[in-house]
């Protein structure tokens, strides 16, 4: 990877002059009116809409001659009114400091802005090439100073064939367990944070460090546990967003002992992958549907370093069907020899609800 837009965003200021906007600044500096509600609660901020943007501008770019295939998280519908003028501006002007900080002579307008945030509004499919972005995952970590990933993921023909994950917050290092937690942001720009993850398919996974371009990539993988009492399991930092009552019976079902570490976004799938932990379940709540962008760059990572990532029922994820995944009650992903273990544990504990009487 060279230093691409993507790379330039998640530049921490230790290591770059503080002209340009890169995500730490944003994130320490956020202020009220650079975040608002979106209607379904979560929060949404302008790093999250400047990311978009910008890896929109960045893929369009380096490919004129195609129609771009994007699906998103983010669309311009808070900020296209005139009571999101002001927050469009800011998101405009950190975008172009960050262009201008990259060496681009290009600089946007506001509505520019707002037609790359809508190129992610791709319905995704069965057929043909799909970039997937969540620009911003882990919002809330991002609001709540915690750790946050950047996820970009290609689709092609169904198939996830590509990943990369920024973690401008994560130790490049062993994680303990307050890595998630309020610590982690006090660190982000020091030394031995910040993580790039990446796989392409067949290819293998790989870490490096994630500011330094001169840094070789180094393969990972997931780590070799088969039995249980040894593993460490993860889960979101947020119970409304997967049920820690839920995980915590099947971990111990299984027989697992240790304590769960509890980290926002897709970092849980790069640290699964560099075997900094070998167990990762997501029980959202029954009405919840997971979106592709939440999972696909992770997805292809953890797979290319050895593991498996499936539904409870053990049945592989699906990118193939549009923004959504259809999935039976929740997430897994570990190693091959936990796997199977993990899916029976769930069977158990937290089994199929009945199918409706016709
Ligand atoms: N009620 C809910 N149940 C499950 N997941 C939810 C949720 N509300 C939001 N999410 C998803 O959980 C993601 C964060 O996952 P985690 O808790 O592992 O950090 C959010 O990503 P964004 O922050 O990109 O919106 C969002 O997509
Ligand atoms: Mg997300």
């Amino acid at each position: 990877m060279g230093r691409t837009p993507l790379r330039v965003w998640a530049t921490p200021t230790l290591h770059a002059p503080p002209r340009a906007a890169p995500p730490q600044v944003v994130q320490r500096q956020l202020s009220s009116e650079e975040r608002v509600d979106k209607k379904d609660d979560s929060p949404v901020t302008v790093a999250d809409y400047g990311a978009q943007a910008i890896v929109a501008w960045s893929l369009q770019r380096s490919d004129p001659s195609s129609r771009l295939s994007m699906v998103a998280e983010e669309d311009s519908a808070e900020l296209s009114s005139p009571a999101g003028r002001p927050m469009l501006e800011r998101i405009t002007q950190l975008i172009n400091s960050v262009l201008a900080d990259a060496g681009e002579a290009a600089q946007l307008s506001p509505e520019e802005v707002l037609g790359l945030i809508d190129l992610g509004g791709s319905q995704g499919g069965p057929t043909g090439r799909h970039w997937v972005l969540d620009p911003i995952d882990g919002t809330r970590g991002f609001v709540g100073m915690r750790q946050y990933s950047v996820c970009l993921g290609m689709i092609q023909d169904g198939e996830v064939v590509l990943g990369v994950l920024g973690c401008p917050n994560l130790p490049q290092g062993s994680v303990a367990d307050d890595d998630g937690g309020d610590g982690a942001a006090a660190r982000c720009g020091q030394e031995g944070v910040g993580c790039l993850f990446s796989a392409h398919r067949g290819a293998g996974a790989f870490a490096t460090p994630l500011w330094d371009d001169a840094a070789a990539p180094v393969r990972i993988v997931v780590a070799d546990v088969a039995d249980p009492g040894g593993a460490r399991f993860m889960e979101s930092v947020e119970s409304r967003h997967s049920s820690h009552s839920t995980t915590a019976a099947v971990a111990r079902e299984l027989g697992v002992t240790l304590p769960p570490l509890r980290m926002d976004s897709q970092v849980k799938y790069g640290l699964l992958s560099r075997g900094c932990a070998s167990i990762f379940m997501r029980f959202p709540p029954p009405s919840y549907r997971e979106k592709i962008w939440d999972h696909a760059a992770g997805f292809v990572i953890v797979e290319e370093a050895g593991g498996r990532v499936t539904d409870a029922g053990g049945v592989r994820l699906d990118f193939s069907r549009g923004r959504y995944l259809q999935l039976d009650r929740g997430i897994i992903a570990a190693p091959p020899a936990l796997h199977d273990q993990l899916v029976a544990a769930a069977a158990k504990v937290a089994p199929p609800a009945p199918a409706a009487a016709p």
